[in-house]
């Protein structure tokens, strides 16, 4: 089992350039691969949960070559060859590994195609609900069956001849109105999804890059059935949910100042920025291209933070930061309160309950409620060994926690990290070390990586 070790921060970089943005990363490959021809995917995340939607898509008749590494992240640059809408059955079931968007994206996909498909993933993956995706795909028709009574992946799923549905989704989630979204792609007429409460348009934003009609009308979305996406070369901003680590470390250093260049300011998802101001770090964002998804640069400035609340319409737009952002709480003065985020609780790992008890062994003092918690901040943090549940974010923030506690905080089982952020160590060590520990990032010429070529392989 990996780890990793933090201590008390030595400086913060002026300026950091995270990965790509996960959730776009994802969509691109799988736009590319629906589409007739070739797409170039220009700052491409190669994760391993972004890595299983491109092996997936290639499962399904698509292509891949990779055209550009970069040593310590991986792929960032490739191109994704589709045929179009009508995919190819894979050979073997598709692995998800832990990744719910590629599972509950992919199972939207597969609904309109015709033969049966098993989508498997990790030990976390599996116990995620998928009953959120097979309720409302089975109603358009397809054949959807999964373990227990949450629908747990393995999932088996049986596409054909869909039928349109108008759906009130009983969760914000935009992972669901993607999933039916796709489908309603394949469906004859509109597919309507109605949100309690807006969710990231990644999705939405996609259709009109591939030259899909979509409409938004109040709270719901609808697309119209029979459109294929036409391949369209793109480029994917930073991930602001990679970017909030450092944004969160800069704004608790009072003094510090920092840089996060090229990343994302699509507004369902800046949410960080408003809580962070709420908090009372100065932050500033400049848009540098407003076509298609909006990106540019993010500057916090630190100072002391004040405690908040976060709650109601604006969780689903910080809903992957709250780790990070219950440890700006613990930094904060005052309580904290987090509410009306239980979806926290079918994430990687529950992480209300992983939160609640990795702060606690940091000595601070927090309440658990079904739906969130308050964290009383201000108190001094103390290095402690803690577990990352398997989960990415958990292990991220808690590194990043232990920035600003006395003595060393290990984060054991830290291999998770590679899910959402490759090359997190380097940047992470930049902090703890200060430019004298930060090797160049450098770009390599094209190589194909083995896992690439095993894609192209396993499809041949
Ligand atoms: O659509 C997406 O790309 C995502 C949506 C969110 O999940 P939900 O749709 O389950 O809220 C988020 O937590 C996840 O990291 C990525
Ligand atoms: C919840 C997350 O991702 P997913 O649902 O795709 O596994 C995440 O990245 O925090």
């Amino acid at each position: 089992m990996a780890s990793l070790k933090s201590k008390k921060l030595k400086s913060i970089p002026a300026e950091i350039t995270v990965p790509g943005d996960k959730s776009i990363s994802h969509r691109s490959a799988m736009f590319a691969g629906l589409a007739k021809g070739t797409t170039v995917i220009d700052g491409f995340l190669p994760s391993e949960d972004c890595l299983c939607t491109v092996h997936a898509m290639v499962a399904l008749g698509a292509t891949m070559e990779p055209l550009e590494e970069v040593e310590g992240v991986g792929l960032v640059k490739l191109a994704i060859t589709g045929n179009g809408m009508k995919l190819k059955a894979p050979e073997k079931p598709v692995d998800c590994g832990n990744s719910g968007t590629t599972i509950r994206l992919i199972s939207g996909i597969l609904a309109g195609q015709d033969f049966k498909t098993e989508l498997f993933g990790d030990a976390s993956l599996s116990k995620r609900p998928m009953k959120r995706v097979a309720d409302p795909l089975s109603q358009m028709g397809a054949k959807i069956s999964g373990q227990g009574e949450k629908i747990c992946a393995p999932l088996t799923i049986e596409g054909g001849p869909l039928k349109s549905i108008y759906y009130k989704l009983p969760v914000a989630s935009a992972q669901v109105k993607s999933a039916i979204l796709l489908a309603g792609l394949q469906a004859p007429g509109k597919t309507t999804v109605v949100e309690p409460v807006a969710t990231r348009n990644h999705t939405e934003r996609l259709f009109t890059h591939f030259g899909i009609k979509w409409l938004r009308e109040d709270d719901c979305v609808s697309v119209y059935g029979g459109q294929e996406p036409k391949a369209n070369d793109i480029v994917v901003p930073g991930d602001i949910s990679s970017a909030a680590f450092w944004m969160v470390a800069a704004a608790a250093t009072p003094g510090a100042q920092i840089t996060i260049k090229n990343v994302g300011l699509n507004p369902t998802r800046t949410g960080i920025i408003t809580v962070l101001l709420r908090m009372g770090a100065l932050v500033t964002s400049s848009e540098t291209h407003t076509e298609g998804e909006p990106r540019g640069n993010i500057t916090v400035r630190g100072g002391d933070l004040n405690a908040t609340v976060i709650g109601g319409a604006e969780i689903p737009n910080v809903i992957d930061e709250l780790p990070i952002l219950a440890v700006a709480a613990a930094l904060a003065r005052g309580k904290t309160l987090i509410r009306d985020a239980s979806e926290l609780r079918v994430k990687e790992t529950d992480r209300i309950a992983a939160v609640v008890s990795n702060l606690r062994l940091m000595g601070v003092t927090v309440t658990e409620h079904p739906d969130g918690m308050e964290i009383e901040g201000g108190a001094k943090l103390q290095g402690a060994t803690l577990p990352c549940y398997g989960d990415h974010r958990i292990a991220m923030a808690f590194l990043v926690a232990g920035l600003f506690a006395e003595g060393t905080t290990t984060l054991e089982g830290t291999e998770c990290i590679s899910t959402s952020y490759p090359g997190f160590e380097r940047h992470l060590d930049l902090f703890l070390n200060g430019d004298a520990g930060a090797r160049p990032i450098p770009v390599m010429s094209t190589v194909p990586q083995p896992l690439v070529d095993k894609m192209n392989r396993d499809k041949a």
